[in-house]
């Protein structure tokens, strides 16, 4: 990617206008996502937007075809502990890249950014789940394979 590119493609916080360019479309490519009424989008928004910089949804716009369409985003929760001298732990969640643009490192900057963040934020770690398939660009990114995950669902 050029520089050109890499303004074009360049990474920000979740807004609430994002609903309308694609951003729920986009998570409907990594999980189940019915579609989110705007009333219920800005509710979830606003109660998001009250843990500050603790709960941070970035994403990334497709400025480069002109679509103005979110083609990546990903979301880090700043869990505070009292082990570690009352640390603190980033938790990554609900990375996703548009199909049409996987493979152009999106997925890592997506990944940078909000490693980046919750290092900021004081975090002595920064941990997520992911499928097998995936340990290799989690590689790519820095991370290592550590423990299992474990879940259990209520619905
Ligand atoms: C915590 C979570 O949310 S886990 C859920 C992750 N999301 C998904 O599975 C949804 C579907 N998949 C996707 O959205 C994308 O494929 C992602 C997010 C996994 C990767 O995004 P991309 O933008 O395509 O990855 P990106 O181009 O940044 O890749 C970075 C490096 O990882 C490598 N890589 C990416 N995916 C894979 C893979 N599946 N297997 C092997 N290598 C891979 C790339 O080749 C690249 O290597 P390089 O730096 O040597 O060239």
């Amino acid at each position: 990617m050029d520089s050109v590119e890499e303004e074009m493609f360049h990474v920000r916080k979740l807004e609430i206008s994002d609903r309308n360019k694609g951003f729920i479309e986009l998570l409907q490519q990594l999980t189940v996502c019915d579609s989110v009424s705007e009333e219920a989008f800005q509710e979830r928004y606003q109660e998001i937007a009250k843990y500050g910089d603790d709960h941070l949804i970035c994403v990334m716009q497709d400025n480069k075809h002109n679509s103005g369409k979110i083609v990546a985003t990903g979301s880090v929760f700043i869990e505070k502990k009292f082990i570690r001298n009352c640390g603190k732990v980033g938790h990554i969640e609900d990375v996703v890249v548009d199909s049409s643009v996987r493979g152009k490192q999106l997925g890592k900057k997506i990944i940078d950014f909000l490693s980046d963040h919750a290092r900021a934020m004081g975090c002595y770690k920064v941990i997520l789940d992911c499928s097998l398939e995936n340990i290799p660009f989690y590689e790519k990114c820095g991370f290592k394979q550590k423990e299992v995950q474990m879940v259990k669902y209520f619905i």
